[in-house]
Parts: structure tokens; C-alpha cells; sequence
């Protein structure tokens, strides 16, 4: 099999990584009708297949799943929670020959052997589905010509996908249809359908390729949404240690900082986010992140070059073959640092400290999500979907580590997001060495200013927010959110 992205030419690379539309929500008024009636399995049922079976059974979807005989045989999580949930579960054999929609949700590591198992049981002219393409994408997987292959993908971890369903939302999600394998055109009405299935379509569906979403969503995984939220948590942790600030303080004002300071960021944007430190605080902060923007940037260039040119895939394939070595030398070592180690403390920290006193935080979440969305955009990828994986979906993540730390944010991620999160974390850390150098509890740890005047120059002030402001993140961010908010009445 060969790198898929890599067979096409460049004309048809440019025209499928541009592809994005954002889809009106009149365009699902008939809502699961598609695939109503029809039957259902979902292959594995972890933090995607569990949450999304659950959505879609309550939208009136038949959904049942097929599970490995050792998962059955075992009684394993898998199998524990689709019973649970009292849905049928059965093997291969017993569940798909019947089946007209297939999802695959097993990990991107597993889809080659998946996938080759499961394909000669379909029935002619059935669906395969997935939740991210890589296996199309990146190893090129050929699916038999009178089968119809489509992705729905929810821009969040599986938890919320269920949370936001259950508080009559959904999570943004972008649908695409495979152009090699479309034999009855009728994989975009089906995917609409599965979307509006999960509760996707009330928070906004992007019509886009298999292509323009694994290279967008490798990059922002990598990046800014995990990567960077574990080198900036180690830092900053081990920094307030080195100058005296108590370590269970520490501990929670990480642990619970990217969360708070990343609700700012739902909420308003980076506008509103910056907005909520103190004038001087929010000069600072500028300042840091456009220091951190230029020693990040050809960092964030590589990982997108090395997406794009699949070079990072090919890695990462061979890693697989390699017993995870890598994975499992870098998951070990993350689980050894003296942030995961150090308990939070029960000290009372107030919402507003954490921003005070988190003045670097707020530097690290600005200057990679600009960071993350320009790097996408200057290479084909549109806006829209740029913003999903990077300022959307960090407070997502951000709620992952308030929970159990970066241990919880890497088991609730995928296993490519998991790789790629490492990947970054251990070539970001020397990086800033020099940076962290000149880092005090100024910026991390203590309330920054306490005591002194907080007044500022009124021309700088101007500047600087009409800098942050005028970011096409911005931009692109307060139409897709007035948009959000515009749909969820109607749920
Ligand atoms: N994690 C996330 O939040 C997101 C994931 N995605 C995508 O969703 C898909 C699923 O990922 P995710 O939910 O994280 O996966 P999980 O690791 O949570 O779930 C894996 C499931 O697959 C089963 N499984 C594992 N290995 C095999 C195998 N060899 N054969 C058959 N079944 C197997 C497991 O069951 P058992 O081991 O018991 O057999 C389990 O039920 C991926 O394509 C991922 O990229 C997309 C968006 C976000
Ligand atoms: C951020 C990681 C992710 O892409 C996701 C939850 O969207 C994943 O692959 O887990
Ligand atoms: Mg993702
Ligand atoms: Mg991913």
C-alpha cells in the first residue's frame, strides 16, 4: 500500500487539502432519515465507538457492536461497555455480512488488520466508515469498488462528543466521502445523516476531504492541543519549583490553569482570554507569546512539513513495527516527570489567579494556537478547519488534564495523537531552554504586578489589542462561534 496523499498530483493535493465548506443547518433538516432503518455496527466500542453508538441510538439510529472473539472471551472494557449499555454485541462473523453501515472505530494502528478482516464479510454495496482517515490517507488502504467509504469526524474526544449530545448539542465535525470509492453517490447523504446522528450538525459540520482532515488534525494534535500543553505544563511546573513556589500550588495551578484560562478561550477567543489578565499582565503576555512565536515557529513548520510529505507517518508506521519503543519509552517518561508526580494541593485557587498568576500559560496557549492556525492555513488548509484543531478544540484537552494530568490527556487521545504529542514535546523542551532561562514567578506562579501601578502606555495598549484582535484566528473564530450559538436552540 502506498501513501495516498503522495499518489495524487499536486493539482488534486491543493484541490482536496482546500476542501471545506461549512454547511448550512438547513442542509440536515432531514436530519438521520438516511440511515434510519438501516443496520448499524460499530467495530470497537472505546472513547469514539462507546460515545458515538450512544448518540446515535438516542437519535433512533440501530446500532450494534462487533468486537474481537478475545475482547468477548475476556469480557474486556470494550465488551463491558457496550453490555452496559445494553447493546448487542457480536463477532465479526455473527454482526457485519448483515450489516449497510460499518464504522470502524478501532485505534489508526489497528485500521490495516481492521479493516482487511472485516471487508471480505460486508455485503456488496454496503458503508465503511471512519473517525479519521489516516488509514486511507497515509497507508493508502484500498476498499473493495462497490463499497462506499465515508468519515465522520468530531473535532473533540469521545467524552464530550456524549456530554454535548446529552446537553442537546453536539461537538463541530467534518464529513467527507472518499473520492475513489463513491459507486452509488450516496456517501455525503449518509455521512450528513451519521452527523446529524451524534448531535455534530447543531454545532457546525464541515463538508471537507479524508485528506484535508488527517493532515489538519495530525497537525493540531501535535501541536498546539497536546504537544504543546505538555511541554508548557512541564515547564512552567518545573520552573516555579526552581525558584521556591510551593509544589502542590504548582501542581494545581497547572493542572488546573489550562483549563480555566482555556474556558476564557471558548468563551471569547484569544480576545477574550487576554482580556481577562490585568493591562500590564496583558502586555507581558503579548510580548512572551510573539517571543515564543519566533523560536516555535520552525518547529511547528517541520511537524507540518513532515504531515504533509509523510514522513511523519512513515515514522510512526515504523515505531508500530517496532514493538511502540518509542511510544512507550516516551509515555513512561512523561509519567516520570515531577509534574505528574507532585499531587495537587487543596489550597482554594480562585478562577481569576489562575489567570494572575498564569501570565506565561496564557503566552503558551496564544502563541500556539496562532501558531498552529497559521502554520495550517499558509499550507493549504482553510480557515475553518485550521480553527477547529486549534483554538476549538484546546479547552477540550485542556479539561483532560484537569482530570488526571497529562497521564489522562494521553490515554483519552488517540494513538496517533499520543505519538505525535511526544514527538513534539521531546524536540519543543530544548527549544526553550534559553527562553525559560529568564522566566520568573513574575510570570508564573505569582500574581504578576501585585503592588505596583498598573498603569500603561495608552498607544501600546491600542496596539496590542488591535494585534490580537485582527488575528484571522480571531476572525474566523467569532463567525463560526456566533454560529454555534445561533444553532443550539434549535436542539
Ligand atoms: N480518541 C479520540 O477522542 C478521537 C479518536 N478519533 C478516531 O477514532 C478512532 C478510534 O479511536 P479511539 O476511540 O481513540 O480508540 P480507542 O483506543 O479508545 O478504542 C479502541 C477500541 O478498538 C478495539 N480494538 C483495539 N485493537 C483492536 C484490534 N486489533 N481489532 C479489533 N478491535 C480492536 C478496542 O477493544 P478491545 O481492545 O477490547 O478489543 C476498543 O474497543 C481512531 O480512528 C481515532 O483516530 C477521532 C477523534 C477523536
Ligand atoms: C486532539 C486529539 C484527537 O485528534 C482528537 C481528540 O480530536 C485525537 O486523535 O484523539
Ligand atoms: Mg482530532
Ligand atoms: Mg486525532
Amino acid at each position: 500500500m502506498a501513501n495516498y496523499f503522495n499518489t495524487l498530483s499536486l493539482r488534486e493535493q491543493l484541490t482536496q487539502l482546500g476542501k471545506c465548506r461549512f454547511m448550512d443547518s438547513s442542509e440536515f433538516a432531514d436530519g438521520v432519515t438516511a440511515l434510519k432503518g438501516k443496520k448499524i455496527v460499530i467495530v470497537g466500542c472505546g472513547a469514539q465507538g462507546l460515545n458515538q453508538g450512544l448518540n446515535m441510538r438516542d437519535s433512533g439510529l440501530d446500532i450494534s457492536y462487533a468486537l474481537r472473539p478475545a475482547a468477548i472471551k475476556e469480557q474486556r472494557q470494550s465488551y463491558k461497555n457496550a453490555k452496559e449499555n445494553n447493546f448487542t454485541v457480536g463477532t465479526y462473523e455473527e454482526l457485519i455480512p448483515t450489516a449497510d453501515l460499518v464504522i470502524n472505530l478501532t485505534p489508526d494502528k489497528q485500521h490495516t488488520n481492521v479493516v482487511s478482516t472485516v471487508m471480505p464479510l460486508m455485503k456488496k454495496g454496503a458503508t465503511l466508515s471512519y473517525s479519521h482517515g489516516f488509514n486511507i490517507v497515509e497507508e493508502g488502504m484500498q476498499v473493495r469498488e462497490d463499497l462506499t467509504v465515508i468519515m465522520v469526524a468530531p473535532k473533540s474526544p469521545g467524552s464530550e462528543v456524549r456530554e454535548e449530545y446529552k446537553r442537546g448539542f453536539g461537538v463541530p465535525t467534518l464529513i467527507a466521502v472518499h473520492p475513489e470509492n463513491d459507486p452509488e453517490g450516496k456517501g455525503l447523504e449518509q455521512a450528513k445523516a451519521y452527523a446529524a446522528g451524534t448531535g455534530g450538525d447543531k454545532a457546525g459540520v464541515l463538508e471537507s476531504s479524508f485528506v484535508a482532515e488527517v493532515k489538519s488534525d495530525l497537525m493540531g494534535e501535535q501541536t498546539i492541543l497536546c504537544g504543546l500543553l505538555q511541554t508548557g505544563s512541564i515547564l512552567s511546573f518545573n520552573k516555579m519549583v526552581e525558584k521556591g513556589v510551593d509544589e502542590a500550588y504548582a501542581s494545581k495551578l497547572i493542572q488546573y490553569g489550562w483549563e480555566t484560562i482555556t474556558e476564557g478561550l471558548k468563551q471569547g477567543g484569544i480576545t477574550n482570554m487576554m482580556d481577562r489578565l490585568s493591562n500590564p499582565a496583558k502586555i507581558k503576555a503579548f510580548d512572551l507569546a510573539e517571543e515564543l512565536k519566533v523560536i516555535m515557529r520552525p518547529l511547528f513548520q517541520k511537524h507540518m512539513d513532515d504531515i504533509m510529505s509523510g514522513h511523519f507517518s512513515k515514522t510512526m508506521m515504523e515505531d508500530w513495527d517496532n514493538g511502540d519503543k518509542n511510544l512507550l519509552d516516551w509515555r513512561a517518561a512523561t509519567g516520570e516527570t515531577a509534574f505528574e508526580k507532585t499531587p495537587a494541593g487543596d489550597m482554594e485557587i480562585s478562577e481569576q489567579e489562575y489567570y494572575d498568576n498564569g501570565v506565561l500559560m496564557v503566552a503558551f496557549v496564544k502563541s500556539g494556537v496562532e501558531l498552529a492556525y497559521e502554520t495550517m492555513t499558509e499550507s493549504g488548509i482553510i480557515g475553518e478547519s485550521a480553527y477547529y484543531e486549534s483554538l476549538h478544540e484546546t479547552p477540550l484537552i485542556a479539561n483532560t488534564i484537569a482530570r488526571k494530568k497529562l497521564f489522562e490527556m494521553n490515554r483519552v487521545i488517540s494513538d496517533t495523537a499520543e505519538y505525535g504529542c511526544y514527538l513534539f514535546d521531546h524536540a519543543c523542551k530544548p527549544l526553550l531552554t534559553d527562553f525559560m532561562k529568564q522566566v520568573d514567578t513574575e510570570i508564573i506562579g505569582k500574581h504578576f504586578g501585585e503592588g505596583k501601578d498598573t498603569g500603561v502606555d495608552n498607544v501600546r495598549l491600542i496596539a496590542v489589542n488591535k494585534a490580537i484582535r485582527e488575528h484571522d484566528v480571531e476572525v474566523v473564530g467569532a463567525r463560526l462561534r456566533a454560529s454555534m450559538t445561533a444553532m443550539k436552540p434549535i436542539g
